[in-house]
């Protein structure tokens, strides 16, 4: 009984979304100077939509399943060359299956604590867990962030993991994940296509799993002394985020750059998996998420990596005497404990398998 009390107010203090109501940002979530963001667009101190001037997102059309094949894979593949990234429209998802979705997510992060507690938990095995910044017990300084994370795949053998309340929450999230997937499959297709491997490529081992991630970033005293999440590269093959508030940054040419939501859109990320087996001619975009001070936001990340077991290597019809492999060949297990380990940072993670 005592445990359980220490144990649930333990919970209430690291939970932002439940525990944190202050004025100022506590201690422990300021960041060192050289990381706190600088030159914050007025937008998130006043008001929650971005406008920063002079940026321009590339976008990838998919004109509802009409889209001529060879253009749509050049598109990619520019996009991610010059960005690192692209935002997909026409995707064939309905935006109101995008708003349930978000919703849903919203909702979770506003019921009363002890509907999310249960689920509380600093471990990765875990099928479904609430969890606080990024690794709470073992980081220095934490994130402004709490997450619901679960597995999705196949959807009717995760469903009975997932959280009961809100009460739309299993049916809205399932048939969500499912249209995910076909479509990060779809989008691995093109790749596949584009780097000159069969279509099929990608199916299998390396994308056998997929989970949900709804990211919630409380309202923020001080955006210039936080940060969401640190910066890192996605420990996914593909990632597909929905977003409708603006706070996520790329990194362009060594300059910090905002993502701008676009409605009915998805954010698509390649992960450092994606890049060690494309032998760096795809990339991973390094990317960050910053708070705000007037308003929480919701983002729900759909995340499709491979198996445990996997191997990553570069790919061989990648490889020749001009482009040797620069990576080792490892485990997604030994990529995603280093990922874990290095606290996201992406330098850090990737050291071990570099061979250059
Ligand atoms: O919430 C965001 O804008 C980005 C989230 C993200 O980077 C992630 O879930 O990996
Ligand atoms: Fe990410």
């Amino acid at each position: 009984m005592v445990d359980a009390q220490a144990k649930n107010s333990a919970t209430v203090m690291r939970l932002l979304s439940d525990g944190l109501n202050c004025r100022s940002v506590p201690h422990s979530y300021i960041q060192p100077l050289e990381k706190r963001p600088t030159n914050l667009p007025s937008s998130l101190i006043s008001s929650p939509h971005c406008n920063q001037q002079n940026y321009t997102s590339p976008i990838v059309d998919l004109e509802h399943g009409r889209f001529d094949r060879a253009k749509t894979i050049q598109q990619i593949f520019k996009a991610i060359e010059e960005f690192g990234f692209f935002q997909l429209i026409n995707h064939g998802i309905s935006k109101e299956m995008m708003g349930e979705a978000m919703s849903v997510g919203r909702e979770f992060f506003e019921m009363p604590m002890e509907d999310r507690e249960k689920l509380y938990c600093d471990g990765f095995e875990k099928p479904v867990k609430v969890a606080s910044s990024v690794v709470y017990d073992r980081e220095d300084v934490h994130y402004w962030r709490d997450s619901l994370r679960h597995v999705c795949y196949p959807v009717e053998e995760s469903t009975h993991f997932w959280p009961l309340k809100p009460p739309k929450y299993r049916e809205v999230v399932a048939a969500y994940s499912e249209k995910v997937r076909a479509l990060a499959l779809k989008l691995l297709e093109l790749i596949a296509d584009g780097l000159g491997l069969k279509s099929n490529y990608f199916d299998g081992e390396l994308t056998q799993m997929q989970t949900i991630l709804v990211n919630h970033y409380p309202q923020c005293p001080d955006p210039s002394l936080t940060l969401g999440l640190p910066v890192h590269k996605d420990p996914t093959l593909i990632t597909l985020l929905l977003q409708d508030l603006f706070g996520l940054q790329v990194l362009k040419d060594g300059e910090w750059m905002g993502v701008q939501p676009l409605p009915g859109a998805f954010v698509v990320i390649l992960g450092f998996p994606m890049q060690i087996i494309c032998n760096d001619k795809l990339k991973a975009v390094e990317h960050r998420v910053l708070t705000n001070s007037s308003t929480a936001r919701t983002t729900i990340t759909t995340q499709v990596f491979p198996t445990k077991d996997c191997t990553l290597e570069p790919i061989e019809e990648l490889i020749d005497d001009q482009n040797p492999p620069k990576y080792r060949t490892l485990t997604f297990q030994e990529y995603f404990n280093a990922h874990m380990a290095a606290r996201l940072d992406p330098e850090e993670t990737i050291k071990p398998f570099k061979l250059h």
